[in-house]
C-alpha cells in the first residue's frame, strides 16, 4: 500500500477541510481526484505527500519556479536532492554535457525544446506549466502527486502531456478539474465535496454524467 488514511483530520490553521477523511491508495493506482474548487484536493495531496515525502515527484499547482531562471536551470532543480552539492553547483553554473542532453531530452518531450535556455519569465501560461511539471518528472521519484498539471494547456496537449507523465510513475495521484481527461488517464476517480469522499470508483464504470454529480 502506498499512501493510508485513517479518520484523518485534514485541514489548515483555523479551517477543518475533512474532519474524518479514511481513504487508501494502493501501489501502481493512478487516480484522480475531482471536486468543486475548495473541496479539498490540494490539501489532500499535501496530506499524501507528508506520508511518503521522499519517493514522491510533487507538481504543486503554483509551480513555484523560478521566473528569471532559464527552464533548463528549473529542470534541473529536480535532480538537485539526489545529487551531491558540488556535483548540482556545477550543473547551474557549467552544465554537464550528459546533464544538457538528458535535460535537453526532457524539454523535447515537453515540446519546449526551443525555448531550453529562455528564462521562464517570457515563457507563456501554458509553456511555465510544462516546465513545472516537467521538474517534476526529473525528480525521477517513483510516485507522482500533481495538482492540476495540465489545466492551462489545449486538450489534446494536456492528453498527451498526463498520460506522459502517469506512463513515466508507477502510482500517481492527481487533482483534475476536466472530468473527461480523469477518465481518460486514470484508472481510479475520487470525488470529494462537503468535506468528504463523495464518489470512489474504478474510471471505468463512470460516466461523465455521474461525475457531473459532483458538481451540483
Ligand atoms: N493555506 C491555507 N490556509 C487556510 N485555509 C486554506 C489554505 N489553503 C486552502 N484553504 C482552505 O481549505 C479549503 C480547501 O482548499 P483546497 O485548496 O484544498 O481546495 P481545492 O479543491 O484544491 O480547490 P481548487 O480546485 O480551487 O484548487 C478551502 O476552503 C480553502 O479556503
Amino acid at each position: 500500500m502506498t499512501f493510508h488514511l485513517e479518520n484523518a483530520r485534514l485541514g489548515h490553521p483555523g479551517q477543518v477541510v475533512f474532519a474524518s477523511l479514511s481513504l487508501t491508495i494502493a501501489d501502481g493506482e493512478k487516480v484522480a481526484l475531482l471536486g468543486p474548487s475548495g473541496a479539498g484536493k490540494s490539501t489532500l495531496l499535501a496530506a499524501l505527500r507528508q506520508q511518503q515525502e521522499a519517493s514522491c515527484a510533487w507538481c504543486p499547482q503554483a509551480g513555484d519556479l523560478v521566473p528569471m531562471l532559464s527552464v533548463f536551470h528549473n529542470l534541473y532543480m529536480g535532480a538537485l536532492p539526489r545529487n551531491p552539492t558540488l556535483t548540482n553547483l556545477r550543473n547551474l553554473i557549467w552544465p554537464s554535457a550528459r546533464e544538457k542532453s538528458s535535460v535537453g531530452e526532457l524539454a523535447r518531450e515537453l515540446g519546449l525544446q526551443d525555448k531550453l535556455f529562455t528564462s521562464v519569465d517570457q515563457l507563456s501560461g501554458g509553456q511555465a506549466q510544462r516546465v513545472a511539471l516537467g521538474r517534476a518528472l526529473y525528480t525521477q521519484r517513483p510516485i507522482l502527486l500533481a495538482d492540476e498539471p495540465v489545466s492551462s494547456l489545449d486538450e489534446h496537449q494536456g492528453l498527451a502531456l498526463l498520460r506522459q507523465a502517469l506512463g513515466r510513475h508507477h502510482t500517481a495521484v492527481v487533482a483534475l478539474h476536466d472530468r473527461e481527461l480523469a477518465l481518460q488517464c486514470c484508472d481510479r476517480i475520487i470525488g470529494l465535496g462537503d468535506g468528504k469522499i463523495l464518489l470512489d470508483a474504478p474510471a471505468s464504470t463512470l460516466s461523465l454524467g455521474d461525475l457531473d454529480t459532483l458538481y451540483q
